[in-house]
């Protein structure tokens, strides 16, 4: 079957600055996606390539298996859309808003609205105008949501929302994969989408620095262990391992931070009687922030 989204050294270029370098990248159908990286790195660039809204300088986008440029009445029928700078008609109340872009997506009922509103505790009576950030993001998830495309593209979706809405809205990504439709999501926040996501790109400067699986990603971040024995901590040991870093002895006492394979670690303290054992659940957002800064890692496997 078709990717869901397939782009091929795609590129962008503002007048002369750098919007998107060279993308290549697929998603599949039925997968959640997250799209990470910090202010300006090209994420919402390449969202608004896949919905036609700026053309490319170069490269090729395919989505649902069509052309966005061909077939974008067919793909916006087929998309639920989230902008990163959602903006609607202020004078309009949340209903009027939300009946108005049912309409043109062909009718939705009106008990899916009101379901979708009341989960998100959002008010329909109120003028749009009128309402919080974080409710006016409210109805962008709705109108996204609401007529169960198989294809959602969310630019920065949780932005201005609680952690409570925030809950309720992982959960609506849970059940549309559920569903067997996909899900593509950008943010700067790692660790709201590893909690959803199944795939993990990070761009930085408008370029693909990694993707790769949550869990993937889970095994190659720094994670902290603290191993207590039954006598002095052998620290010049630990020390010398590769991958650890900042060890710290209190007496009996060892604390460190490993990247990377655990396994010399273990086997090193397996030659100690261990009293006790703690190991922190890895830093992905340390992971994330590394790649922000300095591209380490840079993983050109990804390109392939
Ligand atoms: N209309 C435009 N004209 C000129 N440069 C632009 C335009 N839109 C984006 N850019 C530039 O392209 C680069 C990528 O911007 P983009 O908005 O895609 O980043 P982003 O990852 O979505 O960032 P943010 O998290 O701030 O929304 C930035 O350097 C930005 O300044």
């Amino acid at each position: 079957m078709d990717k869901a989204i397939q782009l091929e050294k795609l590129a962008k270029t503002y007048g002369r600055r750098r919007g998107l370098v060279d993308l290549t990248l697929d998603v599949e159908r039925g997968e959640v996606f997250g799209y990470l990286g910090p202010n300006g790195a090209g994420k919402s660039t390449t969202i608004r390539l896949l919905l036609d809204l700026i053309r490319p300088s170069g490269g090729r986008a395919t989505v649902l298996g069509l052309d966005p440029r061909g077939d974008a009445v067919e793909l916006h029928r087929r998309i639920g859309y989230l902008a990163g700078d959602f903006t609607v008609d202020g004078r309009q109340t949340v209903r009027e808003c939300l009946t108005f872009l049912a309409a043109l997506r062909g009718g939705v009922p009106e008990r899916r609205i009101d379901a979708l509103a009341e989960r998100l505790g959002l008010e329909p009576a109120p003028r749009i105008r009128s309402l919080s950030k974080g409710n006016r993001q409210k109805v962008g998830l709705v109108q996204a949501f609401m007529h169960q495309p198989e294809l959602l593209i969310l630019d920065e979706p949780t932005s201005g929302l609680d952690p409570l809405v925030q809950h309720v809205f992982l959960d609506l990504v849970r059940e549309a994969r559920a569903d067997g439709r996909t899900v593509f999501m950008s943010s700067h926040v790692m660790s709201e989408v590893q909690a959803v996501a199944d795939r993990v790109a990070i761009i930085r400067e408008g370029r693909l620095v990694t993707v790769d699986t949550v869990a993937a990603l889970r095994e190659r971040a720094v994670r902290t262990v603290e191993l207590h024995f039954d006598g002095p901590a052998p620290a010049e040991e630990f020390r010398r391992l590769p991958g650890v870093t900042e060890v710290e002895v209190d007496g009996s006492r060892l604390r460190c931070r490993i990247a990377g394979s655990p396994d010399a670690l273990v086997k090193t303290a397996a030659r100690y009687t261990v009293t006790g054992l703690l190991c922190e659940e890895p830093d992905l957002e340390e992971l994330f922030f590394t790649y922000y800064r300095n591209g380490a890692g840079h993983d050109d496997r990804v390109a392939a």
